[in-house]
């Protein structure tokens, strides 16, 4: 069953505002929202953070591989991913052809976000160099995936959103 497609996938580093940019676009557009990771958290049952710690990375990836391309295949809000979904190539060929949407995050702002945050748990050790470990592999990912590209230092979700929105085509 196809419900149509995603009117924006949005993709980012951690802490570069997806879920709660996400949230404020799908309401700007009076559209769902839905985020993998929560779809992931509801298939097994637990948080993110559990999962890392009971069945290990690989395990959650092969369940955000699930959640990626059932969400993309039946969903027609907005979507956010987990900004490590970039890395699998089946979920990079599962955004062909999408709206997709970069947000842009400096490291220092990212930090700033979601340093030593509960519920991230690549980013409970050393955060600054974490991510800048993330941001150096994956930037090159979330650009080559993206059709739109928005800064969001020193603006708001809702600022964000309200500039995707324009950017967005019907
Ligand atoms: N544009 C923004 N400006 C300031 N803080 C933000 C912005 N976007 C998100 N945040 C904050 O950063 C944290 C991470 O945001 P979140 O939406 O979970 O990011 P992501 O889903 O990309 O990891 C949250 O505490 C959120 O309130
Ligand atoms: O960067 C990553 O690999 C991850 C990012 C998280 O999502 P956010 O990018 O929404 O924080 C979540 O999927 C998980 O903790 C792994
Ligand atoms: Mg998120």
């Amino acid at each position: 069953m196809s419900a149509g497609q995603p009117r924006a996938i949005l993709v980012g580093a951690p802490g570069a505002g997806k879920t709660s940019t996400g949230e404020a676009l799908a309401a700007k557009l009076g559209v769902s929202f839905r985020d993998t990771d929560a779809d992931i958290e509801a298939t097994a049952g637990k948080p993110i953070p559990e999962i890392f710690l009971d069945e290990g990375e690989q395990h959650f990836r092969a369940l955000e591989r699930a959640a990626v391309a059932a969400a993309v295949r039946d969903f027609d809000g907005v979507l956010a991913l987990g900004g490590g979904a970039i890395l699998a190539e089946e979920n990079r060929a599962a955004l062909a052809g999408h709206q997709v949407v970069h947000l842009v995050v400096s490291l220092g702002e990212a930090v700033k976000r979601v340093g030593l945050s509960a519920g991230r748990p690549l980013l409970e050790i050393n955060p600054r160099a974490t991510l800048r470990y993330l941001l150096d592999q994956r930037l090159p990912l979330y650009e080559a995936a993206a059709t739109i590209t928005v800064e969001t230092d020193g603006r708001t979700p809702d600022e964000v959103a309200e500039e995707i929105a324009a950017l967005l085509k019907p």
